[in-house]
């Protein structure tokens, strides 16, 4: 397949083109197209409600996209989440979704089932081949602990951990599946300035172990310091990809986030019009019936 051929040869691992969410009358993503390369941090911005969880949804396989094509490292993503996290693929929530009353390290061992090959069976007859892949999975997860520094909480109760820590153990559990890109859904979110430097830091620590990250933030310092790449979606479309410097300085990403109109923001005209109606309408020159009619031709 030439796709195939394609994106080994320039190392993209996540290639999204022409991804369309819609949820009945709502399209919450319009054809955006995203790739992510071998080695690279890619940032994805945007005000509330742009869509970008719901492009990682539709990245990830809880959705399956209205329109386009997810492939990772070439070949077609699988429409289940588990399938995904099988072919390569992890991901942190935005509301972190631990096993509050597992310890740590049960938590880490859960990430690691899809790189389990045991099946029900050895595991209930605890044969030697059982004790040997498990034997094998908690050297990788207290290795992982290690990585977030949290091996000295391996006991602890994920519920006991601070909030900070928390959203660590949401990546080492993430990163139990052993993936080759990792999708981190606002992980400074409730952080304080420390705890979001830190995470800086293990984000590149995760990308100098050959793993490419996606991330979403609202955080723009951390994801300007952070991203080779950043892409901006306004109302569900893509507005402006580029280096940090590139689109940190375009005023079409400034006016989207101040929720300033700029000249062909997605929704724009749509905005225009509700306007212009909604100032004949007080001015109280056009009757209800007539308002009722330019609403109608804004649908
Ligand atoms: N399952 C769903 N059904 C209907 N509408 C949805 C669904 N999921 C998301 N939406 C809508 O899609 C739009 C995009 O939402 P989304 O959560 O993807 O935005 P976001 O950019 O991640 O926002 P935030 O930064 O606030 O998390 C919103 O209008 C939202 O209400």
């Amino acid at each position: 397949m030439t796709t195939t051929t394609t994106n080994t040869a320039t190392g993209t691992v996540l290639d999204a083109s022409g991804v369309t969410m819609r949820f009945g009358g709502l399209t919450a993503v319009r054809s955006v197209d995203l790739t992510v390369g071998a080695g690279e941090i890619v940032g994805l911005i945007g005000p509330n409600g742009a869509g970008k969880t719901t492009f990682f949804n539709c990245l990830t396989g809880l959705y399956i996209p209205t329109e386009g094509k997810v492939t990772y490292k070439g070949t077609t993503l699988p429409p289940k989440p588990h399938l995904v996290t099988k072919a390569g693929v992890a991901r942190t929530f935005q509301n972190i979704r631990l096993f509050s009353n597992m310890t740590v390290l049960e938590n880490v061992l859960v990430g690691r089932h899809t790189r389990t090959k045991e099946g029900l069976w050895s595991a209930l007859l605890r044969g030697p081949g059982f004790k040997k892949a498990e034997a094998a999975s908690h050297e990788r997860a207290m290795e992982l602990l290690e990585f977030i520094g949290l091996q000295h909480k391996a006991d602890h109760l994920a519920r006991n951990l601070p909030y900070g820590e928390q959203r660590k153990l949401e990546i080492a559990r993430a990163m139990a599946s052993e993936p080759g890109l990792l999708l981190l859904d606002e992980p400074t979110a409730g952080m304080n300035p420390q705890e979001t430097r830190a995470a800086e830091e293990l984000i590149f620590a995760i990308r100098d172990q050959g793993i490419a990250v996606l991330v979403i933030e609202h955080d723009m310092r951390f994801i300007f310091n952070l991203c080779d790449r950043v892409a901006c979606l306004v109302q569900g479309e893509k507005l402006v990809e580029g280096t940090p410097d590139v689109v940190q300085g375009d005023e079409r990403v400034v006016a989207a986030y101040l929720g300033t109109p700029f000249e062909g923001a997605p929704g724009a005209e749509e905005a225009a019009a509700v306007e212009a109606a909604e100032a004949q309408s007080s001015t109280g020159t056009t009757s209800t019936t007539s308002t009722t009619s330019k609403e109608g031709e804004t649908q």
